[in-house]
């Protein structure tokens, strides 16, 4: 069992104005890595930020923390190198959102950063499937795409379980609606990489909200490989 769990903070749920510092407080309180939305009104109804914050997010908060870019935009081969060079450490596209995904996954590669594939809720997990042997990380939606503080979609959870049967060594990620009432479904489907923004933002207590999130999905990681 290659994966293990980590906890990674949507950052669209901070305070915008102090981004950096939002940033350096996740990190401090426990958070794994960084899970940067990236929206462009067009693929999603929404607009973030694109590069430039992006590479002055990574001078304000040094070499470390894991940048993983949640590529939320309609031309998404658009941005693969502009991203890598702002200090981008994976890049994560929507398969609705392109025909090539080959050539797109070979690009990211060549650019140095990892390959996530993510699958809003209406694609199906096996339309996936047939590119899961050549990325990093696959991400099943567990909300619409566009906007934080959604409601947890737990039927995308059979997406989970399925994938993890089928790709047992593979980064399984969720986003959308995770927190602490919803982590064990999570946990017990199969994800490990956990993206969760209003539900650590907006408590008074993150550093005790990702010690929860990430003591059940160790949990269910250790349960899984005992009963191998
Ligand atoms: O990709 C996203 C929205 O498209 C966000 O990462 C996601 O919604 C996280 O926020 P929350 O945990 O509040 O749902």
């Amino acid at each position: 069992m290659a994966y293990t769990a980590k906890i990674g903070p949507s950052i669209l749920s901070s305070d915008l104005s102090q981004l950096g510092r939002e940033c350096e407080r996740m990190m401090e309180c426990g958070a794994d890595y960084l899970h940067l939305d990236v929206m462009d009104g067009h693929f999603v109804p929404n607009i973030t930020f694109g590069h430039p914050m992006v590479e002055c997010l990574r001078k304000a908060v040094g070499p470390n923390p894991f940048f993983d870019m949640h590529m939320m935009v309609s031309r998404p081969e658009q941005w693969v190198r502009p991203m890598a060079a702002a200090g981008a450490n994976q890049y994560t596209f929507h398969l609705e959102a392109t025909t090539n995904p080959g050539s797109l996954i070979k690009e990211i590669r060549e650019s140095g950063m990892k390959v996530g594939l993510a699958i809003k809720p209406g694609t199906t997990v096996e339309e996936l499937a047939q590119w899961a042997g050549q990325i990093d990380m696959a991400l099943v939606m567990t909300v619409e795409p566009g906007f934080g503080g959604q409601k947890f979609m737990e039927d995308m959870m059979p997406k989970v379980s399925w994938l993890r049967s089928q790709f047992p060594s593979l980064d399984i990620e969720v986003d959308g609606g995770v927190g602490p009432d919803t982590i064990h479904r999570c946990a017990e489907a199969g994800a490990n990489m956990i993206v969760s923004g209003s539900a650590v933002l907006g408590s008074a207590d993150p550093r005790t909200v990702i010690a929860l999130l990430k003591d059940v999905v160790l949990e269910a990681i250790q349960k899984r490989s005992l009963d191998r």
